[in-house]
């Protein structure tokens, strides 16, 4: 087991699966116990930056559209922008308002200018107390500037705020040999030492409307950390217990370990 307690930066990824488990909408259902380890990790002196998923999945909630329905990129666009607010509140309330909104695109995170304020802004919000929430401001961008899937935005944030750890939370205990919610006798893969091209073979696509991407852009995601120096952890944010064994710094889901060896975590 990798020891949790060493890790000082941890940007945790929230997927739509959590913040909408009934399909549209948005719950806080599965976010308590969430937000519970995250007061945990900041008691014990670490920094936390949230990635949030969810913002299409609460417009549809809050209005007629269905994401079963083939919806148009404007309607999702016009979604998320209805979404986000509602979104917001939930983390609002949940963190008893220190917590900021902060919506990237692609170019921001590519222009070095950009790049380096969005940084400064994190680490400003970080010294304050505050928690940073983070989402791909999607109302804006154009097809050929999306990062598109909070996977991997969430660890191209990990890198830019020097995080030691990604934590992606979604409806699965972790990585498994096969797709587990089609394959009864799907193997949990507790620990991956480097991500190699079969890891990529076994890792499919999701079958929920309101996600993006499924197992195949967390491998992305996990492979692009673990080239830059941080481990990622892959686990069942629906699973109450899976929070409870880390605060007690017990093995869950599938680690993937950094590919580069940091003699101090404390980015
Ligand atoms: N090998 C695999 N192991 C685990 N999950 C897999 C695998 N292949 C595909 N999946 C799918 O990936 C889904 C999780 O991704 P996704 O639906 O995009 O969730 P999120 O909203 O959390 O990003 C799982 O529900 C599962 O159906
Ligand atoms: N930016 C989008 C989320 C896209 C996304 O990657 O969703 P997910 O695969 O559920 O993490 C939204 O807020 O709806």
């Amino acid at each position: 087991m990798q020891d949790f307690c060493h890790f000082q930066k941890v940007v945790i990824k929230v997927g739509s699966a959590l913040i909408a488990p009934e399909g549209r909408g948005s719950s806080v259902r599965y976010l308590l116990s969430l937000a519970d380890f995250v007061h945990h990790c900041l008691q014990q002196g670490k920094d936390v930056v949230i990635v949030s998923s969810g913002s299409v999945a609460a417009g549809s909630g809050l209005t007629n559209h269905h994401l079963a329905q083939k919806l148009s990129i404007p309607q999702k666009q016009a979604l998320a922008s209805i979404g986000q607010t509602h979104l917001m509140q939930h983390w609002q309330k949940l963190f008893d308002n220190h917590c900021a909104q902060i919506l990237l695109t692609r170019s921001d995170l590519e222009s070095l200018q950009r790049r380096a304020n969005a940084k400064n802004t994190i680490n400003t919000l970080l010294s304050m107390q505050a928690i940073p929430i983070i989402n791909e401001n999607d109302s804006v961008v154009v097809d050929e500037l999306v990062v598109g899937d909070n996977d991997n935005l969430a660890a191209q944030v990990a890198e830019m705020c020097n995080a030691d750890l990604l934590i992606i939370c979604s409806d699965v205990e972790g990585l498994f040999d096969k797709n587990p919610k089609t394959h009864d006798k799907a193997q949990l893969i507790p620990l991956v030492e480097k991500i190699e091209d079969s890891h990529f073979a076994i890792a499919g696509a999701t079958d929920n409307p309101i996600a993006t991407g499924g197992m195949q852009t967390k491998l992305q995601a996990a492979k692009f950390a673990s080239d830059a120096g941080i481990d990622t952890l892959i686990v069942n944010g629906r699973n109450v217990e899976t929070f409870e064994r880390l605060k007690r710094n017990q093995t869950t889901g599938t680690w993937f370990k950094s590919q580069i060896n940091k003699e101090s975590h404390n980015g």
